[in-house]
């Protein structure tokens, strides 16, 4: 248009633009390095170094406990614990779904030490009602796996007050394992807590606004971030004001595991993460087995050779960046 004129005002602070490019560089370096690592090829290369006999080492009269436990990884780990000969309890929200996980595991495993505690970890109240009855039992604990964990994309506030994913992978997290000390003081020093936090963590740093409250702009993916980062930082102070009494906290990754808590939160993520392994799963019948033994062995090889490649190329990258500092 003649003579007109554009006026454009553009108010970009100098904070609000470094934080978005940390924010940026974050994610970027959290994909490849999730890539390279959380998928099935880095599970494939990382499981080379698992020893044989740790896979198949008995567990009889050990006592589990596995929040969360009627689904995903939760499942999988009372599962393979139950197959190891443990004591296994399984903290389930839902009274069905809890039943449904505990049958199914007893009759795979054919262990019937396997135990439901129904429980909903976004409330302190119940924590405390199912951690009390518990200590009734006088058992030692000798493992406590904090797995329960959510992801809501939206800001949504228990009736305790307290939003909805700080209240279950933080709070909920903190006030299990305060509450299960006692008994896991008994098994020490054979005692463990293993929290499932998430490499998902490395796309946001330590904060003290726990409950994401104070910009008004609820992000949960971004939540869920800071809350697994904070379940990081608990395990290390644990970790350190525990050393010398036999108990051990120990925080992992799980690497990405096609979930139903995956698919429900973040089923883009789901469908995206096929693109990590592209060659189809082995559904092979008797006539095709033997050629499909063999392309697999082909696809081996060849994802062992993409793998070193990736790396070498991901190293070079790495340290000029100094991806380090996602640590911090
Ligand atoms: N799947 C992945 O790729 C992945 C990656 C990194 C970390 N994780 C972590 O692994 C853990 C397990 O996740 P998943 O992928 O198996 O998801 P999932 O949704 O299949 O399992 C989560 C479990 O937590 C339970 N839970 C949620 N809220 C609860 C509450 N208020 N009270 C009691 N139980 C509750 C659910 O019922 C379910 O059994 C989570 O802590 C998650 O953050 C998963």
């Amino acid at each position: 248009m003649k003579n007109a004129t554009l006026h454009i005002e553009i108010h970009i602070s100098i904070r609000a633009l470094t934080m978005f490019f940390l924010k940026t560089w974050r994610a970027s370096a959290f994909g490849v390095y999730g890539y390279l690592n959380f998928t099935r090829n880095g599970f494939l290369e990382h499981s080379k170094k698992f020893q044989p006999e740790d896979m198949q080492m008995r567990i009889e009269g050990k006592n589990c406990i596995v929040t969360g436990a009627n689904s995903g990884i939760g499942f999988a780990t009372a599962e393979g614990l139950a197959s190891r000969g443990a004591t296994v309890y399984l903290v389930c929200r839902n009274k069905e779904r809890g039943e449904a996980a505990l049958s199914k595991i007893q009759s795979s495993t054919g262990n019937q030490n396997v135990h439901l505690e129904i429980c909903n970890l976004s409330s302190i109240s119940e924590i405390k009602s199912f951690a009390s009855r518990f200590s009734s039992k006088d058992v030692p604990v000798h493992v406590l796996v904090n797995n329960a964990g959510v992801l809501e994309q939206k800001r949504v506030t228990t009736s305790e007050g307290f939003e909805l994913n700080f209240a279950v992978n933080v709070l909920g997290n903190f006030a299990t394992t305060e509450l299960m000390l006692p008994l896991l003081e008994k098994a020490a020093p054979d005692a463990r807590v293993i929290t499932i936090s998430s490499g998902g963590m490395y796309t946001a740093p330590l904060t003290n606004d726990l409950q994401m409250s104070s910009d008004g702009n609820f992000d949960g993916l971004e939540q869920y971030a800071r809350n697994k980062r904070v379940q990081v930082a608990l395990t290390e102070k644990w970790a350190d004001m525990y050393k010398n009494k036999g108990i051990g906290f120990y925080s992992m990754h799980p690497g990405w595991a096609e979930t139903p808590g995956v698919a429900k939160s973040l089923p883009g993520f789901n469908k995206r993460s096929f693109i990590c392994c592209p060659f189809p799963h082995y559904k092979c019948t008797a006539g095709f087995r033997e050629i499909s033994e063999l392309v697999k062995r082909v696809q081996t090889q060849l994802y062992g050779w993409l793998y070193s490649l990736k790396r070498s190329w991901y190293l070079v990258v790495s340290t000029l960046i100094g991806l380090k500092h996602l640590n911090t």
